[in-house]
């Protein structure tokens, strides 16, 4: 079957080596696909034994990979590996069951409810900034991405599984919890990148495997213990609907569709949303922060739209704000095209699918997507390389291929949590900017290409992200009273 596969895909272009094009260090790997890309063009084949993976970056090829009944399946070999962290989840599974889930699920994280975790996002928002301020004045560079992990995995605990009633004996549970999401990331790819390691009893030998199975056994503890716990305030009536806010827990609970879900799709559902959220928000931060750094112009035009949006008030950012921080949406979203935290994922081809553009991906095949190839595309986003938000304006943006931004994937199997990271990341990342001034490191990147860049599961900034602060307050204050002795 492998060899009639290997025939079939021959008259892809592509690199007679195969996968081993790829070999060698992982900082070198993007440079290599990207100038693969440039030799191959926009579907390139790359034989990885036992199988054949058709790469595909067109938008309108990708209209028909996205929409093909016959491409919506999980390839097992990458994705099995990840359920005993991931979860088996939507993410992970196919078919009915995943429709089922997918439906099941949905309505609990609809707009409404995602506006009402807004505070959560701005309180986790400030912690972050009094931890950031403790760099400012220092002149010394940090890293910074730690700290966006922890934001990140603060609020999937606080949205996602309760609204502040954990019980005591579970906080303990919940910061280990909250560890894991963040190190899960690397794990996940340390496993991924070693086919042998998928058999358990080789990846008992691996240096990660202690580490791996804490994370599995806590992640499984907490997660069934806070479901326990929910179901028992609910059976002994202290219905959380008495309280004013919900998390994604209670509302699901509460729902038309609980009695879709046993109790073990809800635990392992509920692993693969936390997993799914917390590694891709800590990297898009990551990234904006850094790039922000290096990018005085753009931080100039968000700190004006900031100023304008809350003037001189400290006051949390509210939900109304959202729509107003436009520029900032534009910046985020540039961010995702130059560094989408999920750089590629995978399909298996269970039928023969003609491309428009030509070829065909034939029955057995594994079609696999790449953003950050896509993204690329200079007949869609002129100049590439440049960090430039105004590409997302809607006069810049109208006329583009829906298909030539998909940092969240598209189709039926999309980023479930798209408009959750979105918010997250607009009401921390104005949080801080209205705070501070965001400063490269002396001896640290100048240009975005020097980004040193660790492809993971997520795409993450090898050394994090190394930035100096400098406090705005201080100086808009020195401002207001230079303005004042000057009407004096
Ligand atoms: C910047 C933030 C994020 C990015 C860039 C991102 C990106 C993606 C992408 C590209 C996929 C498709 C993966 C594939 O096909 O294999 C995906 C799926 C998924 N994401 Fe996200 N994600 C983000 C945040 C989140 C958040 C906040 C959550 C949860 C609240 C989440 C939960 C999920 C889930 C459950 C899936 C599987 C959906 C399905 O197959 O039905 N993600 N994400």
């Amino acid at each position: 079957r492998t060899a009639r596969l290997y025939w079939r895909c021959a008259a892809v272009p592509g690199p007679a080596v195969g996968v081993l094009r790829f070999a060698g260090p992982l900082d070198q790997l993007l440079g290599k696909v990207k100038q693969a890309a440039r030799e191959f063009g926009t579907v390139v084949r790359v034989y990885a034994p036992p199988t054949v993976c058709i790469f595909v970056s067109d938008p309108v090829d990708l209209e028909i990979v996205f929409s093909s009944p016959h491409l919506q399946k999980k390839p097992p070999i990458v994705y099995d590996s990840l359920s005993p962290i991931l979860g088996t989840g939507l993410a992970t599974l196919n078919g009915e069951t995943h429709r089922r889930h997918r439906k099941a699920i949905s309505p609990s994280l609809h707009l409404d409810i995602l506006k009402s975790f807004v505070p959560v996002f701005a309180r986790n928002a400030s912690t972050l900034c009094a931890q950031l301020d403790r760099h400012t004045g220092t002149g010394r560079t940090f890293n910074a991405t730690p700290l966006l992990g922890s934001y990140s995995a603060q609020s999937i605990c606080q949205t996602v599984f309760s609204a502040g009633d954990i019980p005591l004996d579970l906080m303990e549970e919940q910061e280990r919890f909250c560890d894991c999401l963040i190190r899960s990331s690397e794990m996940l790819f340390h496993r991924v990148m070693r086919p042998w390691y998928s058999v358990d009893a080789i990846f008992k030998f691996s240096s990660k495997y202690q580490q791996y199975q804490d994370c599995v056994r806590g992640s499984e503890s907490f997660v069934s213990k806070t479901l326990e716990h929910k179901i028992q305030l609910l059976e002994s009536g202290e219905s959380p609907t008495d309280s004013k806010r919900k998390s994604f827990l209670d509302h699901f609970l509460t729902s038309d569709e609980a009695h879709v879900l046993s109790k073990r799709d809800i635990i392992e559902e509920l692993k693969t949303l936390s997993a799914g959220a917390v590694g891709t928000t800590m990297d898009l931060l990551s990234f904006f922060l850094l790039s922000l750094s290096i990018s005085p112009d753009v931080q100039d035009k968000v700190a004006k739209e900031l100023d304008d949006v809350f003037g001189d008030s400290n006051r949390p950012v509210e939900e109304d704000d959202l729509p107003h921080l436009k520029y900032l949406e534009c910046a985020l979203k540039e961010t995702l095209r130059l560094f989408p935290p999920l750089f590629t994922f995978s399909r298996t081809v269970s039928r023969d699918v003609k491309l428009p553009s030509g070829p065909v991906l034939p029955e057995g095949s594994v079609v696999a997507v790449m953003p950050y190839i896509t993204h690329r595309n200079p007949q869609h986003f002129p100049d590439p390389e440049k960090f430039d938000p105004d590409r997302f304006l809607p006069e810049m943006s109208r006329e583009r291929h829906p298909f030539a931004f998909i940092p969240f994937s598209a189709g039926v199997r999309n980023c479930i949590g798209q408009r959750y990271g979105m918010m997250s990341a607009k009401v921390v990342a104005s949080t801080i900017l209205r705070q501070f001034r965001i400063l490269p490191c002396p001896d640290g990147p100048k240009r975005l290409e020097d980004f040193k860049i660790m492809a993971g599961v997520t795409f993450g900034l090898k050394d994090g992200a190394n930035v100096r602060l400098e406090r705005r307050w201080v100086k808009s204050n020195a401002q207001q009273a230079r303005r004042g002795s000057c009407r004096g």
